[in-house]
Parts: C-alpha cells; structure tokens; sequence
C-alpha cells in the first residue's frame, strides 16, 4: 500500500491522525494573463517519512508547485493542506517547511557554523555549536566551520544550505534541484547521505529534478510533469516498467514506441505478435524497453540491420532499422553484434499499454 496517491486529497478536513502529511489539492497557476497554465490541477499527497521526486523538463511546473505549497505563490484554484490543516493562506514561515531552493542564499556576513546554527531555534544557545558542527560534518564540511560563505565553492554553499535546512528538523523538506551544482561524484555520494539522513530523521520530501536517475534512485514515490499537468506519480519500478503515456515512457529512459493491434492480452506489432499489461481489442499504443528485446543471429535476410552500437562496458546499445522502423535494444556486452549485421530481434517481456 503507499500513502501517496493523486487525485485523492480531502476538501476542508480536520485534522486527524490518518491524515497525511502533505494534501495538494486541484492545484492552479498562471502567472500572467494569456499565459498557458505554469500548474494545471495538480493534486497528490504525501504520506509520513516518503520522498517524492517531481521530474520533468525545464518549465513543466515543478517549481511553481514547489512554492505553492511553500507558500511563496499563491494558487488561482485549489488547497495546501498539512496535516489535514488548510494551510492556502499562510505564510510561509508559518508552514513549518524546510527549503533548498536552487538559488539558495547563505548569510554572508556569518561563518558557515553560525548560519547552520541560525536554524536552530529548537535547541538550546549552548548546545547549537557542536550540534552546527553535526550538521556541517554530514555535507563533509565540518573543517571549514569557521570559513564565511564567499571563500567556498558554489557546489559547498549548496552543501551548506542543505546542512541549515536539515539543521532545523522540519517535518517536510522541499528540494529545488539541490544537487544541480555538485559535480558527479559528489551528487552521487551527497545524494545517498542525504536519503539515509531524511529516512533515519523521518522526514518528508519533496525533490525537484529533471534528471531521472536522480529522481528514480532518491525517491520512493516519482511524479512525472509535463506542461503543467502530474501525468502519473508512482514507485520508481514502477512508473519505469509501466509508464502511464508515451511522454512518461520516454522521459524515464529509451523506449520503443509500438503501434499495435490488441486481440485479448496479446498484440499484433511490426516486431510481431507481444504480450500485452493489459487486456485491450483494437488499436494501441504500446512501451517496450530496450533492455526487453533479445537480439540473435537471423537465419535469413529478414531481420532487422544494426545501424548503430554504442558500447557501454557492461552492456551495449544498438540502434536497428526493421521495415523502415527505428528501434532500440540494451544487451548484454558478452555478445556483440557489429554495425550492418542482420539480427532477430525479440520482445522478451510484456509489453505496456499507454493511454493518449
Ligand atoms: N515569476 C514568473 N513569472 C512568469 N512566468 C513564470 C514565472 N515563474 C515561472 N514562470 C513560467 O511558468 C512555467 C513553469 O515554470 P517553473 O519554473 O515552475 O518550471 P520548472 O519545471 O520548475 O522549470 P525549471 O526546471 O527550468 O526550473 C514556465 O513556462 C515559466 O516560464
């Protein structure tokens, strides 16, 4: 069961103890007159201790649903509630969030101690060094404690801004693409300390990102956006291995569009007969991954031609043309098949029906 769910948040309710954390209900946004909709309808909710991912491209929205519920927008139509409690109207600084946004903003004028220990009201005065120094040793900035925030790297700031949020132990925490200025190595390694610090703490959050291996290794629950609407929010395996649509398949990774004619559970494709998620009669559009087809040796001329390989070390991607058709597989790279061949290629696993 999962907490997190669209389309299911309450109008005007009490507060109560099943409510989840966080409701976002039939949320709406344009920003000028004649402009299309930043947010359209957006509605989910989080439960205790989940992350969610928003993910989706530049200007889909996933920013402005993020300062709705901070607070720093205010929605056209619909309702923030936190803990049941409708929290539309408040400020911001009454909503109990904590935020990282991308253009997060240190004190200057205060060493890197004393803007961790700036967001600790909760704790006592003598207390809040040593506990700065916690924070600060978890973003592995602990030796620079004493340094102002202009003798730091962009991508050391941000670690900072993340070590004061987390320092005041909100129950929700909003991420605005808070690893963008990290390089590779330090996303990664950053990124993994940061889930276990939010799942020990049992907190909630909320990550926007356009990088879907980010969202799909940081969260438990990844909600794809596209021009300002929640297409589909799931667990990360699932949302890969049945997209909703074709823009969710393709924005989770390389996919092979189908056309198809259902009959049942199985249908007619130009890479022959696949089984289908669901049962269906008539047209349909269908995902296939590409790690789901299985290359071989044709026995004649009637396969499909390699026209592209890229090999990738522990595995291999080909493009190939089959009938005038573009497709793409993922195999493993103990069998290499060279630019030109002629090779059979199988769907070896359901395929998923998408809507429009
Ligand atoms: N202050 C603003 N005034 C006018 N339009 C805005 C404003 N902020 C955002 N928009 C527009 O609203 C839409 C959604 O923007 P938003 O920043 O929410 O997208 P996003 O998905 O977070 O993008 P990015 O990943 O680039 O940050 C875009 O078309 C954007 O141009």
């Amino acid at each position: 069961m999962t907490n997190l769910h669209i389309n299911a948040a309450p109008k005007g309710a009490a507060i109560r103890l099943a409510d989840p954390l966080l409701s976002v209900s039939g949320l709406n946004k344009r920003y000028r007159d004649g402009d299309p909709l930043a947010v359209e309808d957006v509605s989910f909710s989080l439960g205790n201790g989940e992350i969610l991912a928003l993910l989706g491209p530049s200007g889909c929205g996933k920013s402005t649903t993020l300062r709705m519920i901070a607070g720093f927008e205010a929605p056209d139509l619909g309702d923030v509630y936190l803990r049941g409690e409708r929290v539309t109207q408040l400020a911001p600084q009454q909503r109990r969030i904590g935020i990282v946004f991308q253009d997060y903003a240190l004190f200057p004028h205060m060493n890197l101690a004393q803007n961790v220990a700036f967001a600790m009201r909760h704790v006592p005065k003598a207390k809040r060094p040593a506990k700065a120094r916690e924070w600060l040793d978890l973003v592995g900035l602990a030796d620079l404690s004493a340094r102002m925030p202009d003798e730091l790297s962009g991508g050391q700031q941000q670690r900072v801004a993340l070590a004061r949020t987390l320092a005041a132990e909100p129950e929700l925490v909003l991420l605005d693409e808070p690893f963008s200025n990290l390089d590779a190595a330090l996303r990664e390694s950053t990124r993994k300390e940061v889930r276990r610090l939010f799942k020990a703490a049992g907190t909630s959050v909320i990550l926007v990102t356009h990088d879907q291996a980010e969202a799909l290794s940081f969260a438990d629950q990844v909600g794809v956006m596209h021009s300002g609407q929640l297409l589909q929010v799931d667990r990360p395996e699932r949302i890969y291995q049945t997209p909703a649509t074709a823009f969710v398949a393709e924005f989770l990774g390389h996919t092979n569009l189908l056309e198809g004619e259902a009959d049942g559970e199985i249908a007619q494709t130009p890479l022959g007969p696949v089984a289908i998620n669901h049962s269906r009669q008539g047209p349909v559009q269908l995902s296939l991954r590409p790690e789901h087809l299985a290359l071989s040796a044709a026995p004649d001329d009637h396969g499909a031609t390699i026209v592209e390989r890229e090999f990738r070390g522990h595995d291999c991607f080909y493009l190939l043309e089959h009938r005038g058709q573009r497709f793409c597989a993922i195999t493993p790279s103990h069998t290499l098949w060279k630019v030109g061949e002629q090779v059979r290629l199988e769907p070896q696993r359901t395929a998923t029906v998408l809507r429009d």
